[in-house]
């Protein structure tokens, strides 16, 4: 019989070797305490520790497995592409395949640049509409997160968010400087900073839907005001789409919201299959300025990899109609669910949608800012976290974030979130 392991001395061992033990904050169950599950395997609908313990999944790896956990059409490709070598460093026709799926999804993404991650993808297109615009100043909103790179880190969501921290250390005050903070939702305000600064900002950078501080929808015609207003000024408008894009439709949340057409966005996530894979794409007048063909310079050794396109190709070519219905579906399942249970054991509670995206608030009003996100029990989601833990079911691990389905999420999995529920919400309930 194999040996058990014992999971809070492998933390222990973890802590030693590298900082909080993980590879990535959000994973550290900081906000929520006691050991993170660690992972030894994941299929379907479930992750499976090193014991063999399985847990229904609701964070699919913070996105990308929309397909669930090994899809087997998206093992093959990425097998039968490591045979073929695992990094040319030159360019490849899977590359041009997938950019030309994209660009068949979302018609705005009229070119396409490969990298491994969404924080280079939103950094490059910083870097971008500086350069298109020749100006120094960005704008982003207060809880939305665009990875971690250092002008993106103000007021942002996410870990950061978890850990209650304003921003990040190291970050020098010139690159804060030039980073705009305005509250989400809130388009007067915008508005004010562009009369005050207009010319100097280069773009406006949001979440299509914010889902870094819970998901917290845009306000109708928000999206489609901040277009108006950057066309006003003469700044970019980058849509960030590393969480929403090709999961909550076929062409992520733009194919669902109209009226925001924006001039970059930023794809990860699911773009990649469960791969380090991310891209940038827009307008091609805009691409166009990309080294080699123009002056902004963006490089990568493993860009555009070869087995990360593979898995993209496969996940977006399986990635049909009958997959969105169904996450639709379960989607509204787990969130009515969720409901019933929290509204039986009597705690406050608001589950926000965009939608098959969506998270639970511990307080009773709608959230359509950071500052309302802030102002939930997080005490309570930490109770009700562990409760469902403890019952095998796998939720982030904080407040601040979106919870995943997945096509494999079938009906003894949905069976087996919708039983541990009520426990779970009587342990909310027990402040
Ligand atoms: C909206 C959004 N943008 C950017 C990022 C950064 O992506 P990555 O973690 O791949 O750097 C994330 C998630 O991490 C995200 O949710
Ligand atoms: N909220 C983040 C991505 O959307 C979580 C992933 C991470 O930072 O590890």
């Amino acid at each position: 019989m194999a040996q058990v392991i014992d999971t809070d001395q492998l933390f222990a061992r973890a802590k030693e070797i590298i900082p909080g033990g993980v590879s990535s904050p959000v994973r550290a169950f900081g906000s929520v305490g006691g050991t993170p599950v660690f992972v030894g395997e994941a299929h379907g609908a479930q992750v499976f520790d090193v014991n063999g313990v399985g847990y229904v999944d609701l964070v699919c790896s913070w996105g990308p497995a929309l397909l669930g956990h090994a899809h087997p059409g998206v093992v093959e490709a990425v097998r039968e592409a490591a045979k073929r070598g695992l990094s040319f460093g030159a360019p490849t026709r899977a590359e041009v395949e997938l950019a030309e799926l994209i660009r068949g999804r979302v018609p705005m993404a009229q070119q396409v640049r490969f990298v491994s991650t969404g924080t280079e993808a939103t950094m490059t297109a910083i870097r971008l509409a500086r350069g298109a615009t020749g100006r120094d100043k960005i704008v982003k909103f207060a809880g939305c997160y665009h990875g971690h790179s250092d002008a993106l880190l103000a007021a942002a969501g996410s870990g950061v968010a978890t850990q209650g921290l304003p921003g990040s250390a190291g970050v020098t005050a010139a690159a804060a400087a030039d980073t705009i903070v305005v509250e989400y939702n809130d388009a007067e305000a915008l508005a004010r900073v562009f009369k005050e600064a207009g010319e100097q900002i280069a773009c406006v950078i949001t979440e299509s839907v914010p889902a870094n501080m819970g998901v917290v929808p845009p306000a109708e015609g928000f999206n489609a005001e901040l277009r108006r207003l950057t066309r006003e000024h003469g700044a970019l408008l980058i849509v960030d789409e590393v969480l929403t894009g090709f999961r909550v439709g076929p062409g992520g949340w733009l194919g669902i919201e109209e009226g925001t057409d924006p001039d970059l966005v930023t794809f990860g996530k699911v773009v990649g299959g469960g791969m380090p894979l991310a891209a940038l794409a827009g307008r091609a007048e805009i691409m166009q300025l990309l080294a080699p063909v123009g002056p902004v310079y963006q490089a990568g050794t493993l860009s555009g990899n070869p087995l990360a396109t593979a898995a993209g190709i496969a996940t977006l070519t399986l990635a049909d109609a009958d997959v969105y219905a169904h996450v639709d579906r379960v989607s509204a399942e787990v969130q009515a669910a969720v409901t019933d249970a929290l509204t039986a054991a009597s705690v406050p509670h608001v589950v926000q949608a965009a939608g098959n995206l969506f998270s639970v608030f511990f307080r009773d009003e709608p959230v359509r800012n950071y500052e309302d996100a802030k102002a939930q029990d997080t005490d309570a989601f930490r109770r009700f976290f562990h409760a469902m833990l403890d019952q095998h079911v796998s939720l982030p691990p904080s407040a601040f974030e979106a919870w995943f389905l997945s096509s494999a999420h079938d009906e003894a999995a949905l069976a087996r979130i919708v039983d541990a529920l009520p426990r779970a919400a009587r342990a909310a309930a027990e402040g």
